[in-house]
């Protein structure tokens, strides 16, 4: 469960600030979902950013479980970020140098796995994206959004207990991004994680499949619009 108060998120550029979160309260409880839309520097990545754990709010804190993750020390806090929470953020982290299979075990390298056990799991996670027959392709072979779908595979891999998703499904269009869509509500389903989804797009964020909580992030302040029990 994600608990935030008062979460304040300031960058200093050049002469000036930029707020790009001010004062967030906001709560995902264990298992549910929520989808922030927001416009251009609203503020979505920097939330996500915090929620995973990737660096730190300004003022104000953001509980995991009750653990404010702003106050743990740098190897707690890149601890938590490997066993707990699962990333996607487009493909951009994808090695292309890297068959499909490896991309998707290099996230278990922090955990201590063996080779074996590494590709048992990569290979399972491939699988349950629908890419079990491609792992021995390099990441720029795939077409039609499988690119997007290796991501998924490698954040929930270490089968964390949290996924964050920034654009998941941003330059995709039509049945390709309906498909990834409705992935992520699938592996939401199947795996009970808690899910927070940002994205500019508001046919995305009012696809009806994935988004039964819905906020709105402007300017750094977030309201939830919806709220269902999603
Ligand atoms: N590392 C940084 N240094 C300085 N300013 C930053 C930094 N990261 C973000 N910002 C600023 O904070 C504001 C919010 O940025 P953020 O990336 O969180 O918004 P966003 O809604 O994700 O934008 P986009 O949809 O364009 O990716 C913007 O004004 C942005 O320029």
């Amino acid at each position: 469960m994600y608990e935030l108060r008062g979460v304040t998120k300031r960058y200093w550029c050049g002469a000036g600030t930029v707020d790009a979160l001010a004062g967030v309260d906001l709560v995902v409880g264990d298992g549910h979902r929520l989808v922030v839309q927001g416009p251009a520097k609203s503020g979505k990545s920097t939330l996500l950013r915090l929620l995973g754990g990737y660096g730190r709010p300004t003022a104000g804190s953001v509980e995991l479980d009750g653990t404010d993750l702003a106050a743990l020390p740098e190897a707690r806090l890149a601890a938590v970020r490997a066993e707990s929470i699962g990333y996607v953020c487009g493909d951009r982290d994808l090695s292309p140098a890297l068959s499909v299979l490896e991309n998707v075990e290099s996230a278990l390298a922090p955990l201590g796995f063996d080779g074996a056990a590494r590709r048992e799991r990569a290979a399972a996670a491939l699988e349950s994206v629908g890419l079990g027959a491609c792992g021995d392709r390099l990441p720029g072979e795939l077409r039609d959004g499988g690119t997007r779908r290796v991501a998924i595979a490698r954040a929930l891999v270490k089968r964390p207990k949290v996924l964050l998703a920034d654009e998941p499904a941003g330059d995709l269009e039509g049945a390709v991004r309906d498909e990834i869509m409705e992935l992520l509500e699938g592996v939401w389903k199947a795996h009970g994680l808690t899910f927070v989804m940002v994205t500019r797009d508001s046919v995305v964020a009012r696809n009806g499949v994935i988004a039964p909580r819905l906020a709105m992030i402007r300017g750094g302040r977030i309201s939830v619009a919806e709220n269902a029990a999603g």
